[in-house]
């Protein structure tokens, strides 16, 4: 479904509750299939939650886990520890381009046997389940945060715990905390010390309820619609707390750039547009927010502010590769994007308020290319490609924005 966003001034000053954060639901899960008593409260209802709950409750011999990442990977180190289970995971033709050897070689070490299906290195796998005795081991951590979080959400149930190098300069740090924070909550001790991370072992955990903040990089998109909105505008979420366990509760700070200040009332927040941009030119450094750096790009084109924007390694082996999807959308526009393997600049000022037919955005798959494109509407009339995508993480996206006056149309 292609749709057409047509230009608006301001959106309404509407209260929105988005949903639980992706992110804390999956490790949720994942707890909560090797410690049955957990309660989840307000989870996610995105996609990637619902195929993650699928495969853990349905017992399938074969799990298609579509473009679920954090899924994939947290599933991989799950069934390598179920005794007596034979399973294959595969999932999109993009998920088998999305590397796994790293997890797979260090649960291999623990002792797990998993087979390659196809590529070396990447999905589909076979995981025959079986109890690891292995506990210590070194991991390569600069690529991707999941791998660690899946080693480590598993590893209060090995018998010896686990101990866990990292070797590198550590990526999407934020993401290895939560999975630490809420394995304290369930009552799992752990330690961080230098680069080794160890997980005590615990078979008999105290029932917890683990309930589920909103999700911040959903809320992104909001930060950038009240960027792109005149001084004065201001939109209220619900549900989101001071002290996040999410790594993206960061864009508070980015988008005081902007004009945007976060006021917090209880558990909600009021994001208010009070100053024109302070700066023409944003500096950043995403290591530890990487799913907010399709906004973050989207919103200086739309503020006509330019930016350097790094720390985007990981950016290349998501839903698609965000960095060149990121630089074919924006020079629709004019202008020159800079992409390097790790970073993206906005060089040259854009003016996207043109009288000319509409943009046509494509998403190439990817969740966060519609919904960080979505905010220009404030700007100028454009069309998004395949707009169902969003379902990924936030399947009411299109819903939410009609409440708050967005207009748009089926093509
Ligand atoms: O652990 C998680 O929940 C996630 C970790 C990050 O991945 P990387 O560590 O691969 O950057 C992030 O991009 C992803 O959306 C969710
Ligand atoms: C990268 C993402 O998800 P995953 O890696 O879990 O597919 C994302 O949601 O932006």
């Amino acid at each position: 479904m292609n749709i057409r966003l047509h230009k608006i001034e301001k959106p309404e000053s509407r209260i929105i509750k988005i949903s639980g954060s992706k992110s804390e639901t999956n490790r949720a899960l994942l707890l909560k299939a090797l410690q049955h008593s957990i309660q989840i409260e307000n989870g996610s209802d995105s996609d990637d939650s619902y195929l993650m709950l699928q495969a853990i409750s349905e017992k399938k011999e074969v799990i298609d886990i579509g473009h679920a990442g954090t899924a994939m990977r947290f599933l991989t180190a799950y069934f390598a520890i179920q005794p007596d289970c034979s399973v294959i995971i595969k999932g999109s033709d993009r998920m088998h381009e999305r590397p796994i050897g790293i997890l797979v070689e260090a649960l291999k070490q623990l002792g797990a046997e998993i087979h390659y299906l196809e590529k070396q290195g990447y999905p589909p796998l076979k995981i025959i389940g079986k109890k690891l005795i292995q506990n210590r081991i070194s991991i390569q951590a600069t690529v991707s945060s999941q791998y660690i979080s899946a080693l480590l959400l598993i590893a209060f149930r090995l018998e010896n715990g686990l101990r866990l190098q990292l070797i590198g300069k550590v990526t999407s740090v934020p993401y290895i905390k939560m999975t630490l924070q809420m394995l304290n909550r369930i009552g799992v001790k752990t330690d961080w010390t230098d680069d080794v991370i160890t997980v005590y072992p615990a078979s008999e955990l105290a029932d917890t309820t683990l309930s589920i903040e909103s999700d911040w990089s959903s809320a992104s998109y909001y930060y950038a619609i009240i960027a792109l909105s005149p001084v004065g505008t201001f939109l209220e979420l619900r549900d989101f707390e001071k002290e996040s366990l999410q790594g993206d509760a960061c864009i508070i700070r980015i988008y005081e750039n902007f004009g945007v200040t976060t006021h917090f009332k209880g558990k909600s927040i009021r994001l208010e547009k009070v100053a024109s941009p302070a700066k023409e030119y944003l500096e950043a450094d995403l290591t530890n927010a990487p799913d907010i750096a399709q906004t973050i790009a989207v919103t200086c084109l739309g503020l006509n502010i330019l930016c350097n924007l790094t720390g985007l390694h990981t950016l290349r082996i998501k839903e698609t590769d965000r960095l060149q999807a990121l630089k074919n959308e924006i020079e629709k526009w004019g202008g020159t994007v800079c992409i390097t393997e790790n970073s993206l600049q906005l060089t040259s000022k854009i003016n996207i308020n043109r009288d000319t037919k509409p943009v046509l955005i494509k998403t190439y798959q990817d969740h966060r290319m519609a919904m960080a494109f979505a905010p220009l509407a404030l700007k100028t009339t454009l069309d998004i490609q395949e707009a169902e995508v969003v379902s990924k993480s936030y399947p009411d996206f299109w819903k939410d924005l009609k409440k708050i006056g967005f207009k748009m149309q089926e093509l």
